[in-house]
């Protein structure tokens, strides 16, 4: 049985005030919710903000990246998995369309990324996704599967049951362009088909997020999909009522 997962990635956004007013505001009611997992992602300095923030709920927190070199050394600007542990954090967002697009990430180092932080027992949110020329030509099955089969590859299949996908439609990322439900829910089978292929345990397993412009009033008719296990959340999750109503609407959507 999987449990809906909502993960909220602040993205390039947060401060010492925002996380005081946001994170008070939003876990004691957080904790009335049954059946959801929830994690917030602020970026890396905040971390320790939010732990503090967070200490006694059941609110996990995550970062928005990681190292593709595990230990530690001589990588300016990078953080490692190792302090992930050592700060007991137990998500990292890899490979997201951002990081792709902007600082050149590679499938090659994303599945590397997704090897070092399983090798800590953390858990990757392994982000894959088509942009809008990709799906206008027809690509996005192509997309993704060549996204998923670099991670195969590198981890093999009975790995997936340590990974969270999130399934992003670059097209709908901040644009407040959703997916339907319909669209999202294709791609999400499409992908639970394809592991299935290779380990149909596994494949019932495997927690799928969506994200990509979800809100409040679009979110429990996602989350309904047979294969839309929560979402990862940008813009909404800023916003600590929004991000409690669609962690709610998680909540409230059956088991899968
Ligand atoms: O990129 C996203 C989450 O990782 C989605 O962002 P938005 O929810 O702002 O569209």
């Amino acid at each position: 049985m999987r449990i809906p997962f909502v993960a909220g990635n602040w993205k390039m956004h947060g401060s010492k005030a925002m996380i005081q007013d946001h994170l008070g505001q939003f876990t004691q009611q957080a904790e009335a919710l049954n059946n959801v997992n929830i994690a917030v992602c602020p970026p890396s300095l905040y971390v320790s903000a939010v732990q503090s923030q967070l200490t006694s709920s059941s609110v996990k927190v995550g970062v928005q990246n990681v190292c593709d070199q595990a230990g530690f050394g001589a990588y300016t600007g990078e953080v490692s998995v190792d302090m992930l542990v050592d700060m007991g954090v137990p998500y990292a967002i890899v490979g997201h369309s951002e990081r792709r697009a902007f600082y050149c990430e590679t499938d090659r180092q994303v599945a590397d990324k997704v090897a070092i932080v399983l090798d800590k027992n953390l858990t990757p949110i392994l982000c894959i996704g088509e942009t809008l020329e990709e799906r206008e030509s027809d690509q996005t099955e192509h997309v993704v599967k060549t996204q998923l089969i670099a991670v195969i590859e590198k981890v093999g299949i009975a790995a997936f049951a340590n990974i969270v996908i999130a399934y992003e439609p670059i097209w709908a990322i901040g644009t407040g362009k959703t997916a339907s439900p319909e669209q999202a829910q294709a791609v999400h089978a499409f992908i639970r088909n394809l592991l299935a292929q290779h380990d149909t345990a596994v494949a019932q397993q495997v927690v799928i997020q969506y994200g990509g412009s979800v809100k409040p009033d679009n979110a429990a008719a996602l989350f309904a999909q047979p294969d839309i296990d929560g979402g990862l959340i940008g813009g909404a999750s800023l916003d600590p009522m929004d991000f409690l109503a669609i962690c709610k609407a998680a909540s409230q959507s059956c088991l899968k």
